[in-house]
């Protein structure tokens, strides 16, 4: 772990199960390869993880059986590792390689930014050679224009002790936001392509598909349906991700899907028991092969860490994890994320309190932030209405320091703010109301409302709230450890309660249970209106990424504007502007 992570805290476990293969699986890392360093629960760090898997494939190879590692994309943008450097990824890119992942794929941030794409086809494609698929993606070469699978379409290898024939595929959900320089083909049409369907025919134990995708979503429906109409008996299993939340289902009893959360808090784990050989299979009569499979989600804390490999803090970490965890304390320091803007006078949660609510960063946003920076010093005075996607904001700020990396995992996107002048109130004021409440009218527009909002939302549709919301312990001070202060009954650490499609106890820590309040797709700040009726114009100001929604709600609001009718409002990403607040609005010692 990192010098200044929090130390992890004891809690009771529940054990991986063991199979014939077995899977380590990350998914949107989104930079957090340093662990969470305010947040004892997911504090260890990539070295750790390198030093995880190499103890755990020791594991397998002494018992003959298989370890694979997965991730399936959104590695970048979302943490000051990443973001805080110039080129963005200075770093990240030699430290992610350090570890030995067997599968991995494009998520949709690798693709957002032209320059992502390109470092994405420049680094990390040759640096996986030969183990990054890209089944559904293309990219467009800088000198000729050429357009070129991103990577191979597909993966055939043998397991080493198992000898599993495996045939791996690596998707990405139907995502249309990419810069110009990839092309993303709908998975409904990759799967007619003659390769694929060469592919799905080809003689495999298991077929294992990765991708940038939510496993309840309709794009690994549909890739499971096809591989299933050829093979009837073959065990199918999916790595999925894009909706930063834990979870696992099964689309048929020989198929099994999991998602491993977000922001390198979770290493899931999967494994299948049983009869995997198809040649064993056949040898049975091809009947009952006795298919077990077993999801775990890990905490990524050295605690959980240490228990699952059976070792401790002088046995766990191997010189190759070593080194890792050290590169990245010297790429922290060279990036100076530990820079203090100020001190946060308490939390503020994205979903953990209500909004609008006194502890919700989207009501600091709209109440405090946005009317000190939204300023245009020609316009000042021009009554405004300023528009923000929640999902603009991508994590919780903790009492405390507030530093340079806090600024890009609170927002990381070089978002700006624009505007169009004088829209009539009339028609200004429906467009938040159709852009949170309308979603059935935009989506027959082809402009899907949800795609503003924190991932989150595509899978937790209703706010979920607990009784007893909150561990007792919790608050100031909280976090304590196990049978501390004399108490018998273990204290439990706030975290995931996961409730899946298989059941209940897929966290590896039991911990208590925290409240998730559904947030609307977009907040509004009402800015220099008059004291009293309304205005007849209003500058309509908002973040460039929800320009396109924007000019939609305007028109089925009865004002028509186009892209020449908008212009920069402010000078200066809103993640400088939110920075240079906290500077001036916060002390500046904790
Ligand atoms: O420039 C941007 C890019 C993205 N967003 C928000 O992020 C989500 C996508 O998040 P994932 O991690 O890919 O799931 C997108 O729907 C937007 O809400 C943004 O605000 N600005």
């Amino acid at each position: 772990a990192q010098p200044r992570a929090a130390e992890p805290i004891p809690a009771p476990m529940r054990d991986l199960v063991w199979g014939k293969l077995n899977f380590l699986h990350t998914t949107d890392t989104h930079g957090w390869h340093a662990g969470h360093l305010q947040e004892s629960q997911y504090s260890a760090d990539w070295g750790d993880y390198v030093s995880f898997a190499e103890h755990m494939r020791k594991k397998a190879d002494d018992n003959g059986v298989d370890l694979l590692l997965v991730d399936t994309g959104d590695r970048v943008e979302g943490n000051g590792l990443y973001d805080a450097s110039s080129p963005k990824g200075k770093y990240y890119y030699d430290i992610y390689r350090e570890q030995d992942v067997d599968i991995i794929c494009t998520g949709n941030h690798e693709l957002y930014i032209a320059s992502t794409a390109d470092r994405e086809h420049e680094y990390t494609v040759p640096n996986f050679k030969g183990k990054y698929i890209a089944s559904n993606l293309d990219y467009i070469l800088p000198g000729t224009g050429e357009r070129v699978p991103m990577a191979q379409r597909y993966r055939k290898f043998k397991t080493k002790n198992q000898g599993l024939e495996v045939v791996a595929f690596g998707f990405l959900f139907d995502f249309t936001g990419n810069a110009n320089n990839t092309v993303v083909q709908p998975v409904r049409e990759t799967i007619r392509e003659k390769w694929f369907q060469r592919a799905i025919r080809e003689t495999a134990d298991v077929f294992v598909v990765i991708g940038h995708v939510g496993v309840q979503m309709q794009e690994f429906k549909d890739v499971f349906a096809a591989i299933r109409r050829q093979n009837w008996h073959t065990p199918v299993l999916f790595f999925g991700g894009h909706v930063h939340v834990r979870d696992a289902t099964a689309y048929d009893s020989r198929s099994f899907a999991m998602a491993s959360g977000r922001y390198f808090e979770t290493i899931g784990w999967m494994s299948v028991d049983g009869v995997l050989k198809r040649s064993e299979e056949e040898e049975g009569g091809g009947g009952e092969r006795g298919l077990a499979f077993h999801r775990r989600y890990i905490d990524n804390n050295l605690f959980g860490l240490y228990h699952h490999s059976g070792l401790n803090s002088t046995t766990f970490h191997t010189e190759h994890g070593r080194n890792v965890t050290s590169s990245i304390a010297r790429a922290r320091k060279e990036l100076d994320l530990d820079y203090t803007f100020g001190c946060a006078p308490k939390n503020y949660w994205m979903t953990r309190s209500p909004y609008p609510g006194p502890d919700s960063i989207y009501t600091l946003l709209e109440e405090e932030v946005i009317p000190d920076v939204a300023v245009n010093p020609e316009r000042k005075d021009i009554p405004r209405l300023v528009i923000a996607n929640t999902g603009a904001i991508r994590f919780d700020i903790f009492k405390g320091a507030f530093t340079r990396d806090s600024t890009y995992i609170t927002s990381p996107f070089l978002s700006v703010l624009r505007y169009i002048p004088d829209v009539p109130y009339f028609a200004a004021k429906k467009v938040i109301k159709l852009l949170n409440n309308a979603g059935k009218i935009m989506a027959d527009a082809h402009m899907d409302n949800e795609f503003m909002a924190i991932p989150e939302k595509l899978a937790i549709k209703e706010s979920i709230i607990y009784d007893t919301p909150v561990s007792p312990f919790s608050g100031e001070g909280a976090q304590k450890p196990m049978g501390q202060n004399g108490h018998k009954e273990p204290y439990l650490v706030e975290g995931y309660t996961t409730r899946d499609d298989i059941g209940d106890d897929g966290d590896d820590a039991v911990h208590s249970r925290i409240n998730f309040y559904v947030v609307p797709n977009c907040i509004q700040s009402e800015l220099s209106f008059p004291e009293e009726g309304e205005p007849e114009t209003v500058d309509l100001v908002f973040f460039d990424f929800i320009h396109p929604w924007v000019l939609m709600a305007l028109k089925f609001s009865g004002a028509v504007y186009t892209d020449k009718d908008v212009s920069l409002y402010v000078e200066g990403t809103f993640t400088e502007l939110m920075a240079g607040w906290i500077k001036e609005n916060w002390p500046a010692k904790c």
